[in-house]
Parts: structure tokens; C-alpha cells; sequence
């Protein structure tokens, strides 16, 4: 068990050694969405850039009010317009969005004002600056709005666009290639024979990469001879930026991954305190990173969010961010304590509290379907009734 790498610290090996894999490119804004942004965008202008009303009603100077004065209004203020200075004594009948005159410091709304004839009086003594939308209120000049690394929003496209932002430098998609292993594997679609299982890896790896809006630009299957492995990675490091695979990393006659690795490449660590997903397997193979998964389906999964995700984000341009975690109190005692961090498939009550699903083996998906999110574990850590723990929603991720 001591050889085992901590969690912790495998994270942090994968993010030091980890660097950006792909080139830059600038796009329409309009098609934008979900991109890496390659450049901070710093405001060219201030939003709003003048001061506007917030309210449809009248704009004054707050010292002119007086109890049941009546005010002329001396101009028509529709948003688009260019205001006059405002006549002093005087008010403007000003709609939402239209700019504030200059001389004007409030505005009241039209609820609020009687129309007595040809003028107006405002019964409610105003405060300077009611419903004003002050220059700069949103953005202002100069300030960075979106940083490089950041994954571009619909909010960010809406905002970028209010700055007047028509094209954004971005980083090309990253490819990615999968690999999966194991001769009793065969793809959907086909007659299951004695001892053979579906593929199921591969599509929930893809769909992982595409969830995370990187490119699957090739996918293998290797039969488990260390020739075969060595071939599919050579065709792998040609097309992709980082590879990842399923299956055939622990110790056994059959796993070849880890063997053709250290053939063709560097191993940098294998083995992680973790349950599931022990034996993964970071590499680097001619320049491309690589990364080992274990073939039991949630070790794949576990894996695959905690390390391949971070490796991807990073290759890809992305700020490396921790998943979004919350505490909660367990619903349940634990089993003993372990000497691996634990990721617990759970989820949350009705009364707030976490509740393990009841299968929680690596070769099992149901569960992981049938659950909210991980419940963290750490090493050492028995799971106590009402203690609380790390509890991270697979939508975080
Ligand atoms: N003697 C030991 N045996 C094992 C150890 C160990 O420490 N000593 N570790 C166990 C742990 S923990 C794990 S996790 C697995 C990981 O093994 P591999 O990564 O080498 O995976 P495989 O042996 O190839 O497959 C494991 C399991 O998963 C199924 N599998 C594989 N690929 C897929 C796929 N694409 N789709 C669906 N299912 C897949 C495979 O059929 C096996 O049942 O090793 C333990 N053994
Ligand atoms: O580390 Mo394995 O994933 O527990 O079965």
C-alpha cells in the first residue's frame, strides 16, 4: 500500500507536468460558445456608457423639487436620443434606457407624477440619483471582463457583445484520442459469444471528451498482446494531442498498456491511493500526454473525472479549476477505514443528507447513473452518521 501515490498528490503531478497542446485561432463571437478563450478581453468602452434611466417618468435636478411645485417639461428624452442640458426649473420626460441630460441628477417615475395641465408635480421629495443607471454601472473602460482560460458562456457572448466585441482569439479544439483494450470486448450492435462483453468504455470515454467540448479524433480497440497495444499507441501519438485509454494497466498477463508505455515512452506515475480507479497510469509518449483509466467501468469514470478531465482542461487552454464541492452530513456509517481516498457514489435526501448507493463495486455503472454525485472519503476515514463530508455533484465536472 505504501508505494501507492497519494491523491492529492497525483493531482498535482498531473498539473505541473501538464501544458497547453493546441494553437490559437480567432472566431465570429457568434459561434463562440463553449470555446477556451485564448486572451484576456479587457472593456474598450464603459457599459452603460452614459448615465440612462432606469424608469420610464421625469428627470430633474433634486433641488429644484419643491412641495407641489409644478414643472415645465422642456424636452422629450426617448432612449437613442441625444439629450439637450436640461432648462434649469424645468423637468424632462425621459423613457428607460434614454440618456440623462446633463443638469438633471433623478429621475421619478411616472407613477409617481400628477399632470396638472401642461405641467407636472411630484408629490414625493426625490433622492439624487433615484432611478439612474450610472456610465460604467455594469463594465467599466480598462477593467479585464474575461480572463484567458476561461470556457466562453452565452453570458459571456451577451456581455463581450455589449462591449462591441465582434470576433474573439480562442484555442483550437484539442484531439483526443481513445483507446480501449481487452479480447472479450466487442462493440454494441454485435451477437454477444461465450465470455464476451460489450464495450462500454469507449462511448462513455468519448462522451465524457465531448461533454467537455474536446474532440474525439480517433478511437481503437487494441486486443491484449503487447504488439497490438504498441501498435494502436504509435497511430494514436500521429493524430492526437492527448490519449487516453481503458482497460489493461494493472498487473496482470493480459494488461499490456503499462509495458508498451514504458517501451515507447516515459511513465511518470502509476498506482493512486484511490477506490476505485488504484492502478492509473500517467505517461508521456513521444511528446503526448497519456493517461491509463482501469477497464472497471466506475474506476474508468472516477478517473476519468478527477485526472483525465484536468488533463484535458489544461492541454486544452483551460484554467485548471477543482470541481464545485459542497459539505454534507452522511446519512449512513461506513464501512472501515481504508488506506485510499474513497469516492462514494451517494445522493441527497430529502432531509439534506447523504445516503451511499448500495452497490458501489468498480465494475459497476447503474449505481453511478442512479447517483447524484461523489461523496469524498479521505484516507484513513471511517464514513460516521451525521459527520460531514465532501460531497462533489457529477454535474461539477
Ligand atoms: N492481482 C491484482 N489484480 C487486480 C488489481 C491488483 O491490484 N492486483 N487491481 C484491480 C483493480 S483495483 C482494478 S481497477 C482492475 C483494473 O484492471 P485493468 O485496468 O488492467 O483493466 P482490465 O483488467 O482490462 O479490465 C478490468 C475489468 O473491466 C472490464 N473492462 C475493461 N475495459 C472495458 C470496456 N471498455 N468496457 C467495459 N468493460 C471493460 C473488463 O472486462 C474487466 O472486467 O484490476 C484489478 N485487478
Ligand atoms: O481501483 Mo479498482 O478501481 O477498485 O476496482
Amino acid at each position: 500500500m505504501s508505494t501507492l501515490l497519494a491523491f492529492e498528490d497525483a493531482l498535482e503531478e498531473i498539473k505541473r507536468s501538464a501544458s497547453v497542446r493546441v494553437e490559437q485561432q480567432t472566431i465570429p463571437l457568434i459561434t463562440a460558445v463553449g470555446r477556451i478563450l485564448a486572451m484576456d478581453v479587457i472593456a474598450g468602452l464603459s457599459v452603460p456608457p452614459h448615465d440612462n434611466s432606469a424608469m420610464d417618468g421625469y428627470a430633474i435636478a433634486c433641488t429644484d423639487w419643491q412641495t407641489g411645485k409644478p414643472f415645465t417639461v422642456s424636452q422629450r428624452i426617448a432612449a437613442g436620443q441625444h439629450p439637450q442640458p436640461l432648462t434649469p426649473g424645468t423637468c424632462a420626460r425621459i423613457f428607460t434606457g434614454a440618456n440623462i441630460p446633463n443638469g438633471a441628477n433623478t429621475v421619478i417615475m411616472q407613477e409617481n407624477a400628477q399632470l396638472s395641465g401642461e405641467k407636472v408635480v411630484f408629490n414625493e421629495p426625490p433622492e439624487q440619483g433615484d432611478n439612474i443607471r450610472p456610465k460604467g454601472q455594469d463594465v467599466q473602460k480598462g477593467q479585464t471582463v474575461i480572463n484567458a482560460g476561461e470556457k466562453i458562456t452565452p453570458m459571456h457572448i451577451g456581455l463581450l457583445s455589449s462591449l462591441g466585441v465582434t470576433d474573439v482569439t480562442v484555442y483550437k479544439p484539442l484531439k483526443v484520442g481513445i483507446l480501449t483494450t481487452g479480447d472479450e470486448l466487442i462493440p454494441a450492435g454485435e451477437n454477444l459469444k461465450a465470455g464476451q462483453i460489450y464495450n462500454s468504455n469507449g462511448p462513455m470515454l468519448s462522451a465524457l471528451v465531448i461533454q467537455a467540448g474536446h474532440h474525439v479524433s480517433h478511437c481503437i480497440h487494441a486486443a491484449d498482446t503487447l504488439e497490438d497495444t504498441k501498435a494502436a499507441l504509435k497511430t494514436l501519438t500521429q493524430s492526437c494531442d492527448v490519449i487516453l485509454s481503458s482497460g489493461g494497466v494493472s498487473v496482470g498477463e493480459e494488461d499490456h498498456v503499462k509495458g508498451a508505455l514504458e517501451q515507447l515512452g516515459k511513465v511518470h506515475l502509476w498506482k493512486i491511493a484511490i477506490k476505485p480507479g488504484k492502478p492509473l497510469v500517467h505517461a508521456t509518449l513521444q511528446g503526448v500526454p497519456f493517461l491509463g483509466l482501469p477497464g472497471n467501468p466506475s474506476s474508468t469514470l472516477v478517473t476519468y473525472h478527477w485526472f483525465a478531465r484536468l488533463l484535458l482542461a489544461i492541454c486544452s487552454g483551460q484554467i485548471a479549476e477543482r470541481p464545485q464541492s459542497y459539505l454534507v452530513d452522511a446519512g449512513f456509517n461506513g464501512g472501515k477505514a481504508i488506506q485510499r481516498d474513497e469516492f462514494l457514489r451517494v445522493s441527497i435526501g430529502k432531509d439534506g443528507l447523504a445516503y451511499a448507493h448500495s452497490q458501489q463495486s468498480s465494475g459497476a455503472l447503474l449505481a453511478a447513473c442512479e447517483s447524484q454525485g461523489y461523496l469524498h472519503v479521505k484516507a484513513n476515514t471511517q464514513v460516521e452518521y451525521g459527520c460531514a463530508y465532501s460531497f462533489y455533484p457529477f454535474s461539477g465536472f
